[in-house]
């Protein structure tokens, strides 16, 4: 198979994917399977964003915190510590030392062609590739995917400082003992949590109210508590207004980007040795060769494309995580080769929810929609909460369990519109949600879905019981239905 054409080679494939992150490599492996041909335009490295610099180091960095942390509350336990540079090699190891090999092998033996350059849209279905060999065209005869992902947004003022991103803060060389970390998102708790276990002073300036908005409320407070317990400062509902760094410099990623930064917020000015900014990502699309047949990227954002273009994973600007941008690969790949050969595609289902666990201590685990956003979209919100340590099951995952669990019900076909947990191996739990929810099954009928005793699955039972009577025996919907 030919790996990079020639510079004067143009080859003809059914389908052809600017990007190799994960979600290039769904969509491409599903096309392959069903019957089609496929090749893989990548710039950087086969894996992504995902495996070099975000979930994989990321998770593989906060495992190791997360069970030393744990083994200071287990009675009996003699504390483990971390060991900093074991730690930075356990990520090392995990991201492969940044060295693709790994992955192209995998899309080779997967049969999909691989072929490393830049790629961009120059006509219809026409693909400019531009690499070490030269330039060189590819054509696709069914269909061009653009999976290129997502890059940071740094609001201005930020921009002449080398601030860190996330980048460099998931391949973290050297620890600054001041850090600032701007914003109260996702990257920024993760971040928060690994960055002080590693020894930084870590002080948050978020805009907001409070930490990852979007959740339900209590979850930014559990997760806030437990970042001021390890020795974060987590500054709520402000902003830095200036920014002062005389001596920033490029040093590379992972290192520290010149010299000490200055703060001013309206609360006074705060001193660091490096400032991360976690403000945000937007889809990459910017160079990708819009323009040549006639497209915006709001006309991407919008899913107004052409039958033979496509926008997946973080740059079609759906819900930015690997699963999900998986996910929505799986169904394009497969409904791709169901159309060329004639085949009826498989069913999916219309509103299928977007689950998500954040890895901070404790982990926070969601899937589908929070009470507001249930309200908001004319559900008769029906809510029913507990606390983690409710359960023996709960309880004895660590001796100082802070945690929550909520179920958002629709109130009307009594079925389960979206859960949140938040606690020790909350990411766990929040699968048994999704399947409910994907299912549409009501929550009289969940009642006889038994957890086993003693683990923290009994959160369901707690929940349940919270509920209105009719509703949990299931006789306000035979009522109404
Ligand atoms: C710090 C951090 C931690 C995260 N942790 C998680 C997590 O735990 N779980 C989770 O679900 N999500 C997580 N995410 C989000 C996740 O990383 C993204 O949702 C995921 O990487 C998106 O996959 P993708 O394939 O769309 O894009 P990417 O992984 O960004 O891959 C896109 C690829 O396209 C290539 N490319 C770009 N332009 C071109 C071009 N013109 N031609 C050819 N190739 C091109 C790039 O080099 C890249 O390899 C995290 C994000 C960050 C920043
Ligand atoms: N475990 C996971 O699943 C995981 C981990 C990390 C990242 N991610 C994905 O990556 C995406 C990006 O994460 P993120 O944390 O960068 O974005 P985010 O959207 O989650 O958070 C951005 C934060 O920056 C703040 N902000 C925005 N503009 C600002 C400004 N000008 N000044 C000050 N604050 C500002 C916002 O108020 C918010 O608190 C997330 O949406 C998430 O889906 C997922």
């Amino acid at each position: 198979m030919t790996t990079t054409p020639a510079a004067s080679e143009s080859i003809d494939l059914d389908v052809i994917v600017l990007g190799g992150g994960p979600v290039g490599e769904n969509l491409a492996q599903y096309a392959i399977e069903g019957g089609l041909s496929a090749a893989i335009v990548e710039t950087e490295r086969y894996g992504g964003e995902c495996s070099y610099w975000a979930c994989i180091p990321s998770k593989a960095l906060l495992r190791p915190v997360s069970v030393v942390d744990t083994s200071a509350q287990l009675q009996g336990v003699t504390a483990g510590a971390l060991d900093r540079d074991a730690l930075l090699a356990r990520r090392d190891t995990w991201v492969s030392h940044y060295d693709d090999t790994g992955q192209f092998d995998w899309v080779e033996d997967t049969g999909i062609a691989p072929v490393r350059g830049h790629g961009r849209l120059v006509g219809e279905r026409e693909v400019e590739v531009t690499g070490e060999g030269g330039t060189h065209r590819l054509r696709a005869r069914r269909a061009v995917v653009i999976a290129t992902g997502s890059e940071p947004f740094v609001p201005p003022p930020y921009r002449d400082v080398h601030p860190w991103g996330s980048r460099d803060v998931t391949a973290v060389q050297e620890v600054p003992d001041r850090l600032v970390i701007i914003g109260g998102g996702v990257v920024a708790c993760e971040a928060a949590t690994w960055m002080a276990a590693l020894g930084s002073r870590v002080t948050m300036l978020v805009r907001g109210p409070g930490l990852l908005a979007g959740q339900e409320p209590f979850v930014g407070e559990l997760v806030a508590d437990s970042l001021r317990t390890k020795g974060v400062e987590v500054r709520l509902s402000t902003e830095a207004t200036e920014i002062d760094r005389p001596q920033a410099e490029d040093t590379g990623v992972g290192r520290i980007h010149g010299g000490p930064v200055t703060l001013t917020t309206a609360d006074g000015m705060v001193e660091a040795d490096e400032v991360l900014v976690a403000t945000g990502r937007r889809p990459r699309l910017h160079d990708v060769g819009l323009d040549a047949v006639g497209l915006t990227e709001e006309d991407v954002s919008q899913g107004q494309l052409p039958q033979w273009l496509h926008a997946l994973g973080d740059a079609g600007g759906e819900a930015p995580l690997t699963h999900w941008g998986k996910y929505r690969a799986r169904v394009l790949g497969s409904h791709l080769a169901d159309a060329a050969a004639g085949r009826p595609g498989e069913p999916v289902p219309a509103d299928v929810p977007v689950p998500q666990v954040v890895f901070t201590d404790p982990q926070v685990g969601s899937v589908g929609l929070t009470a507001l956003a249930a309200e908001e979209a004319g559900h008769e919100v029906v809510t029913a909460q507990s606390p983690f340590d409710a359960t023996a099951g709960g309880a004895l995952l660590r001796d100082d369990v802070s945690g929550r669990a909520a179920l958002v019900v629709d109130g009307a076909s009594g079925r389960l519109l979206g859960a949140t947990f938040v606690g020790p191996e909350a990411g766990e739990l929040v699968h048994g949600a999704t399947i409910a929810i994907v299912g549409a099954v009501p929550v009289h009928l969940l009642r006889h879905a038994v957890p086993s005793f003693p683990t923290a699955s009994e959160l369901w039972l707690r929940m349940l019981e919270d509920l209105p009577g009719d509703l949990r025996r299931g006789s306000r919907v035979d009522q109404q239905g």
